[in-house]
């Protein structure tokens, strides 16, 4: 299933994106005042491979919950049971994803991936659990990669079945307590970055705790043959960038980057949350770099390893509010934004339709 989703996946199609260039300026605006929403509506023309790109609307929120190994090393301030609390509270409507999922209209999807309990049949629950948490990444690989290509067909299926059901948009959330450490990991195997540099505080660490969180990411990547002086970088080869997110990953980082694959080769834009959706997209580009012409930068989370992973995959985010929640917060908010910048390539008229006299030559 990996194999064909990779199949069927193309790159922004050349004709579209030239086309609404074209078109764009032609509408009854100054040209380039709408700045960063303009190349959205680019974007979303040459992802789709037609002008003007279709609605991106229904939109749908897979929220993908994962438990880490690499808690035990005390990387986050929280108990690993909160994950499965979390859970619950999605399922029953009161997380921020909900609030602001109502607000967007999005329907929500939990997907345990790998949390470490059992968790109860429920409406709005896919069950798709690879494992009861991932092992350690600092002592060895979080994950064989058996399990990793389990967890990236686990999001292809969901995003498979969503897109069946009528989402033309798609937006990934993460729940996972120590998932920041995880990302960390990814973010400075795919981006080539230092792990000081690309490490952040979480969900808020003091500066002791952020000490040894650094050290955990660079033991992790040592300990699985990934630092920056191997012989063979993470980006070289799929099958390398399919072990380096099985060695340091978590299994919502590789439902994640299958759910992204998948919405690239339905040609389904898919907006980008905050670092650990950012992680997943970094693996999902290392498999195929066409991956991330079909992928809007929902906004720019605080952790420094999301400003490095936007850089990476040259993304503009559209919002910058400081947020570091995760669950898909910020790509909701965004998905107004990228519905009304491809709204503004149906509704708007030319100057030629409008009767508006352009400015001189
Ligand atoms: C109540 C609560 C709700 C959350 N919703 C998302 N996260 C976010 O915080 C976690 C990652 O941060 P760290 O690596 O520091 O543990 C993830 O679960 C992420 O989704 C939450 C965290 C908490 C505590
Ligand atoms: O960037 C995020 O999505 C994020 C940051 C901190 C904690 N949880 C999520």
């Amino acid at each position: 299933m990996l194999a064909e989703t990779l199949a069927a996946i193309r790159p922004a199609d050349q004709r579209a994106l030239a086309e609404a260039r074209a078109h764009q300026d032609r509408l009854t605006k100054p040209r380039g005042s709408l700045g960063a929403l303009e190349d959205v509506a680019i974007r979303l023309a040459g992802a789709a491979g037609a002008c003007p790109p279709p609605m991106p609307s229904p939109a749908a929120l897979a929220i993908f919950a994962a438990d880490h190994g690499v808690h035990a090393r005390g990387v986050s301030p929280w108990p690993q049971e909160v994950t499965v609390q979390m859970v619950a509270n999605f399922l029953s409507g009161g997380a921020v994803a909900n609030a602001f999922a109502a607000q967007a209209g999005v329907p929500v999807t939990v997907v345990d991936v790998g949390v470490a309990a059992d968790l109860p049949d429920a409406p709005g629950l896919v069950k798709r659990k690879i494992a009861y948490g991932t092992a350690d990444l600092s002592r060895g690989p979080a994950m064989t990669v058996d399990q990793a290509v389990r967890a990236l067909e686990a999001g292809i299926v969901v995003a498979r079945g969503l897109v069946a059901e009528g989402a033309r948009c798609l937006i990934a959330g993460d729940m996972g307590i120590a998932n920041t450490t995880a990302s960390a990991a990814l973010v400075s195997v795919f981006t080539g970055k230092d792990p000081a540099e690309v490490t952040g505080r979480g969900t808020g660490i003091d500066d002791d705790t952020h000490k040894r969180k650094v050290a955990v990411v660079r033991e992790a990547l040592h300990v699985n043959g990934l630092s920056h002086d191997e012989p063979q970088p993470a980006g070289s080869s799929p099958s390398e960038a399919l072990r380096a997110l099985a060695a340091v990953g978590g299994f919502e980082h590789a439902a994640i980057a299958g759910f992204i694959l998948c919405g690239a080769a339905a040609r389904v834009p898919v907006i980008l949350d905050g670092v650990i959706a950012g992680a997943g997209a970094l693996a999902a580009a290392a498999l195929d770099p066409a991956t991330t012409d079909h992928c809007v930068a929902g906004h720019r989370s605080a952790e420094p390893g999301h400003a490095a992973t936007l850089d990476h995959l040259r993304l503009r985010p559209l919002i910058d509010l400081e947020m570091r929640l995760g669950e898909g917060t910020g790509a909701l908010l965004a998905h107004p934004m990228v519905c009304a910048a491809v709204r503004m390539m149906h509704d708007v008229a030319t100057f030629d339709a409008a009767g508006v006299t352009e400015k001189p030559v």
